[in-house]
């Protein structure tokens, strides 16, 4: 198996079976023996992003000569609630004008981009606001849209328990903070 980068699979798998211990589980038991390793390489996964370059999604750009608004829609996202580390998940609706020049990225590469940052212990606010902010920076676009709509499984399955309940957030950047622009681009971006 190769090593994640920078994540210590070892440290991991002790620290999952002292959890184990802990909740009154017994790691030796049968179906645990496996447990903390397989963890510990699932958590490699879904931290991945921690250790990704979103500078590198995205430097692959062509030169199409469009400089109006690109926009892909309902990319799937499942990412990590920092404060108790159980998944929140969802769609994001990421729309940009290019940067004046008309160089464009590959579609896939936003949905890369999104990956980078969900892929970390997240807020939705923060991860809404760090890909506005990187889809400006490398790819010196003239307006960024962003929208999260995310259900919280730590808000569904435990705490308050309220399934169902989704939140938006949204991060608007440049020409788009307009408000006509901003308000036909979320037309857009939310399909009305
Ligand atoms: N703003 C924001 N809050 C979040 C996000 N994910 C989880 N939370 C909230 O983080 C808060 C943590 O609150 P605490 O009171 O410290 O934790 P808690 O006692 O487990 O709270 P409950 O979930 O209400 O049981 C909760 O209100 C969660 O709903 C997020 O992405 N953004
Ligand atoms: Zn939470």
């Amino acid at each position: 198996m190769s090593t994640p980068r920078g994540i210590d699979l070892p440290r991991a798998a002790a620290a999952v079976r002292e959890l184990l211990i802990a909740l009154g589980e017994d790691p030796e038991r049968e179906g645990l023996q496996d447990t903390p390793d397989r963890v510990a390489r699932a958590y490699a996964e879904q931290f991945a992003g921690m250790h990704q370059d979103p500078a590198e999604a995205l430097s692959r750009t062509f030169d199409v000569d469009h400089d109006e608004m690109v926009l892909v829609r309902d990319i799937e996202v499942y990412s990590t609630c920092e404060h108790h580390l159980v998944p929140f998940h969802g769609v994001a609706h990421v729309g940009y004008i290019p940067s004046k020049t008309g160089r464009v990225t590959g579609l896939s590469k936003l949905a890369r981009l999104v990956d980078v940052f969900a892929k970390r212990p997240q807020v939705q606010e923060r991860l809404t606001t760090q890909i506005a902010d990187a889809i400006v920076d490398h790819l010196d676009a003239q307006g960024v849209i962003v929208v999260l709509e995310c259900e919280h499984l730590c808000m569904s399955m435990r705490g308050v328990r309220k399934p169902g309940a989704r939140t938006l957030t949204s991060a608007v950047r440049g020409q788009l903070r307009d408000p006509a622009t901003r308000a036909e681009a979320m037309s857009l971006v939310m399909g009305r």
